[in-house]
């Protein structure tokens, strides 16, 4: 079940309304997120009490982005264990919920397994709740570590290949601190290079059809007083045309053992572009991302989402009476069948470098990718 509440404070930061917290009221534990679906129009966070109410907030996307799915599904483990629903049944829907990013079914795994190693050594539900919530509590820990090593990696990056500052970044999708325990991917790289002066403007694709560049990276964007300009994706192209891009930061939701890499749907022709016009087109991701077991990117499974998002419009505020199926403006003739995968994938040769917590992948190769897993010490899927 999940209940939602406004935040009092709509002007905090975003770094002070965290994207998601564990709580233990009277009542019992509870999973509280920031719904993102809601911003920037008003913080609301929804207070979960069972793992199906996290499963709808993972579908929907209330909460979303590789690293806090991770966390999320971790933590929905615990909540199962925690209040004596069915562990093995949570774990097994939190893991299907979204099929691309494999950050979910590795921070379930995680939880899950600490709970099945305490209940077979004990017998005792109340200890292995406790190993899950542990270890829900470790990866979030983790990511926030693994946020700082990211942005001191790929800041060391950007300056090898950009000396001197003064960069112009173009972002995909949302990749800060509402998609991590810390300041994120991507963003955490950006924020790191406005901090010390070298970032000139952050250029931020509006991400179709969710518009997670418009409504959430720009909202991290405004508060951390950076220079930022908003584009529609198929702007990016005049903008490499006149010469106003020097490095494309993105995330990633799978990393294949060949380096293919699946993110947000719009990142591919930003690779292409970027290559055509001698551009870095850097990733910025957590171990966690780099999945060994998924050969290459024709093996990672591709998210198709509900074509209302792509036939009508939506704005984060309340559904428009008499709005069709999903609750926006139809603009599209009714019946109009929609295309809209949520992920494309960036073959190897046209990624520059993969930064992760553990160092920089550059050029992108399955042995580097293994050796900088092996060197981890984060836990992936068996
Ligand atoms: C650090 S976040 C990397 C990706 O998860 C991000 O770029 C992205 O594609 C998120 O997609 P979303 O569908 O909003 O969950």
């Amino acid at each position: 079940m999940a209940d939602q509440h406004a935040h009092s404070g709509g002007d905090k930061r975003p770094t002070e309304v965290p994207a998601l917290r564990w709580e233990e009221p009277p009542e019992g534990p509870v999973l509280v997120l920031l719904d993102q679906t809601r911003l920037p129009a008003e913080e609301v966070e929804l207070v979960c009490t069972d793992a199906p109410a996290l499963v709808e907030a993972i579908r929907s996307l209330s909460v979303r982005g590789a690293p806090l799915l991770g966390i999320a599904g971790a933590y929905g483990v615990a909540l199962a264990a925690v209040r004596g629903y069915d562990v093995d049944g949570a774990a097994a829907e939190l893991r299907s919920a979204r099929p691309t990013a494999v950050n979910l079914a590795v921070g379930v795994h995680r939880a899950h397994s600490a709970h099945q190693a305490v209940l077979a050594r004990t017998g005792d539900p109340r200890q292995a709740a406790g190993a899950a919530l542990a270890a829900a509590r470790q990866l979030h820990r983790e990511d926030a570590e693994a946020s700082v090593r990211m942005a001191e990696h790929g800041l060391a990056l950007l300056e090898e290949l950009l000396p001197g500052g003064g960069h112009r970044i173009l972002t995909h999708c949302n990749t800060g601190s509402l998609v991590s325990g810390g300041e994120g991917t991507a963003f955490a790289v950006a924020l790191a290079a406005h901090r010390t002066g070298r970032l000139r403007r952050l250029w931020v694709d509006e991400t179709r059809p969710l518009l997670q560049g418009a409504r959430l990276t720009a909202y991290e964007a405004a508060r951390s007083g950076m220079a930022y300009t908003l584009l529609t994706d198929n702007a990016a192209g005049s903008l490499f045309a006149a010469g106003e891009v020097d490095a494309v930061l993105v995330g990633a939701d799978r990393i294949a053992a060949d380096g293919s890499v699946a993110n947000k749907v719009g990142s591919y022709p930003l690779a292409v572009l970027a290559r055509y016009h001698h551009v870095p087109f850097i990733v910025v991701a957590p171990v966690t991302t780099v999945d060994l077991r998924t050969p290459d990117g024709a093996s990672i499974e591709v998210e198709q989402r509900p074509g209302h998002e792509v036939t009508e419009v939506t704005a984060p505020q309340a559904p428009v009476a008499g709005a069709e199926a999903g609750g926006g403006i139809p603009v599209a003739p009714l019946g109009t069948q929609a295309y809209n995968p949520a992920f494309d994938v960036t073959p190897p040769e046209l990624v520059t470098a993969i930064v992760t917590e553990e160092g920089t992948v550059s050029p992108v190769t399955t042995e580097a990718l293994a050796e900088l897993c092996a060197r981890s010490r984060q836990v992936t899927i068996s």
